[in-house]
């Protein structure tokens, strides 16, 4: 049997997302703090001279034509940088809500960089696979490592690894696509003008979970408002989830629509996953932990 590599494309949350700017290109200055679920979709990669992409999975078909999958694209970047890079056919199977402000696109472009990484014996600090990840989605450096650490600049810039304590999460998506970008033009933020709603709380490694939450209650989603005006059920979606007993922090990620919020015990989440996902069937609704 030939010789094939496997990843999991972890979901991104934004436990915080403030827009702090924007450049002269257009594109949003942000200040994040990022952490990861411990599911996602998986790819494989089977190595060999041409790059394909078959792509499976309940979500498969809103993920759109495979040849304008992040997968290809992640991959094409680094062969334009990586002389003789050997590419080799991938196998996606998507289940993650697809514009869902949860990253799954660029989770897999990354999950992409770091077969090719595998498969080639390239570092994951390689320059020229940061290039191509940054080439490829400002969201895609962060979802390289896939570890808890904030994201500054568009996305490329990351501060380091935190340790942040295992969050026992639910996230939960209603099943309505929100593309970013429709999202950030509804800030309507002025190029070059800056935001005023306040800095970003200060959270080191081996901070203590209460601690970390009453950082993240400091915190924002400043695309929360917006989102919420372009896809109403997003405030549907938070009231459910704070009013779940034990939640400690209910937060949009992202660009939405996607929601989660923060308990102290996985049997709360558990608890708070049945109810929702019985009241809500057609709710895409995960249990996990973050960090
Ligand atoms: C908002 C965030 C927060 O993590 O997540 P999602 O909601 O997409 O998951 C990201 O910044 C999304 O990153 P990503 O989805 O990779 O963005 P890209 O494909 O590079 O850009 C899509 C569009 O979003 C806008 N964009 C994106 C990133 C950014 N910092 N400023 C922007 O204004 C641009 O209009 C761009 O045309
Ligand atoms: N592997 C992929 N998974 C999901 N969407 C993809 C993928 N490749 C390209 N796309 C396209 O990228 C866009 C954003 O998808 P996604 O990464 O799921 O958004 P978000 O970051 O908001 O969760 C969609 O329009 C989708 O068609």
């Amino acid at each position: 049997m030939s010789q094939h590599f496997t990843d999991r494309a972890p979901a991104k949350i934004n436990l915080t997302l403030h827009v702090v700017g924007r450049r002269a290109d257009g594109y949003h200055e942000l200040e994040s703090l990022v952490a990861f679920s411990r599911s996602g979709d998986r790819l494989t990669l089977t190595p060999g001279e041409s790059l394909r992409l078959q792509v499976g999975g309940p979500t498969a078909t809103s993920a759109g034509d495979p040849e304008k999958n992040l997968v290809i694209k992640a991959a094409r970047q680094l062969a334009d940088r990586v002389e003789g890079l050997r590419l080799g056919a991938f196998t996606l199977v998507k289940t993650l809500p697809v514009a869902a402000g949860i990253g799954g696109g660029s989770s897999d472009a990354a999950a992409a960089l770091r077969l090719l990484a595998r498969a080639n014996n390239l570092a994951l600090d390689d320059p020229r696979l940061l290039e191509a990840a940054r080439a490829t989605g400002a969201d895609v450096p962060v979802c390289v490592a896939a570890r808890a650490r904030m994201m500054s600049g568009i996305g490329e810039k990351l501060g380091p690894v935190l340790d942040l304590p295992p969050l026992p999460a639910l996230i939960v998506n209603p099943r309505q696509p929100l593309e970013t970008k429709p999202v950030f033009d509804f800030m309507k933020i002025p190029v070059g003008g800056e935001t005023h709603f306040g800095p970003h709380p200060q959270i080191g490694s081996n901070i203590s979970f209460d601690a970390l939450i009453a950082a993240l209650r400091k915190g924002r989603n400043d695309m929360e408002d917006a989102a919420s005006v372009l896809a109403p059920i997003i405030g549907k979606v938070l009231a459910i989830l704070a009013a779940a007993p034990g939640c400690k922090l209910a937060r949009m990620s992202g660009s939405g629509a996607t929601c989660f919020a923060l308990f102290d015990n996985c049997r709360a989440v558990g608890k708070a996953r049945k109810a929702i996902a019985e009241a809500h069937p057609d709710w895409w609704v995960k249990a996990t932990l973050l960090n």
